[in-house]
């Protein structure tokens, strides 16, 4: 059964597009540069609804201390995802400060990239192997960029993981039946353009998670 991660989520429409369509997590950008960026404050009001349907996410990028002691004040996310260059010790330190659960993305374009998971594992929940960005990108994440997934194949890891970048409703099954993913991640691939999501690209990937990995029990 493999649960599916909505990111960058800022408007009520689209947020209720992911919960609707069975999010089991769903997922607040607060990353100024980013187009899906929301303030922690907003975010609070926002994301509400989601409390008691799905996990709510904080992705903050190498965020300094004040920013994380306001997202768990105001926020009060169920886990954090770390985007940044944030060390072991830093991802622990958030941790500590924030209450939150943690996730701990990892830039992949090779094979040894994976190897940096198990230096993680101790101070996360949950791993994320998310697509390097091409040179020179604008941001960290979300730029719809994917890596050789069989990389993933015979490798284990001592957390859950979420496989992310560039998973599409048209490539998220071939991923998980390539991968075993017990976790997927998307933001652009369910998006009309940057930063706005489109509520029928949502369904249409919770549908290709499901018809890939059917989940017991769900409703709609
Ligand atoms: O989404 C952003 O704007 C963003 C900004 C800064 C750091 C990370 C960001 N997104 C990371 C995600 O969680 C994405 O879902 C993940 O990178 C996959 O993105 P995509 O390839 O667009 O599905």
């Amino acid at each position: 059964m493999t649960l599916a991660k909505i990111c960058g989520l800022k408007t009520p429409e689209a947020l209720d597009a992911a919960l609707g369509a069975g999010a089991a997590f769903v997922g607040a950008v607060t990353f100024p540069r980013s187009p899906r960026h929301i303030e922690p404050l907003h975010a609070a009001t926002l994301y509400e609804r989601a409390r008691g349907r799905a996990k709510v996410v904080s992705l903050l990028v190498d965020p300094d201390d004040a920013l994380v002691t306001e997202i768990a004040l105001i926020l009060k996310p169920d886990l954090i995802q770390l985007h940044g260059h944030e060390t072991p010790e830093r991802v622990a330190e958030v941790r500590r400060l924030s209450g939150a659960g943690i996730i701990k993305a990892l830039p992949v374009s090779t094979p040894a990239d994976l190897d940096a998971a198990a230096a993680y594992a101790p101070a996360v929940g949950h791993l994320m192997f998310d697509a390097r960005p091409p040179e020179g990108s604008a941001l960290p994440g979300g730029v719809g960029a994917r890596f050789d997934w069989t990389m993933l194949q015979g490798r284990t890891f001592d957390r859950p993981w979420f496989l992310a970048g560039g998973l599409t409703p048209d490539n998220v099954g071939e991923a998980i039946r390539l991968t075993g993913a017990p976790l997927v991640d998307v933001s652009s691939g369910v998006e009309s353009e940057p930063g706005v999501k489109d509520p029928a690209l949502i369904a249409a990937f919770m549908a290709a998670v499901d018809a890939a990995s059917p989940r017991q029990g769900r409703t709609k």
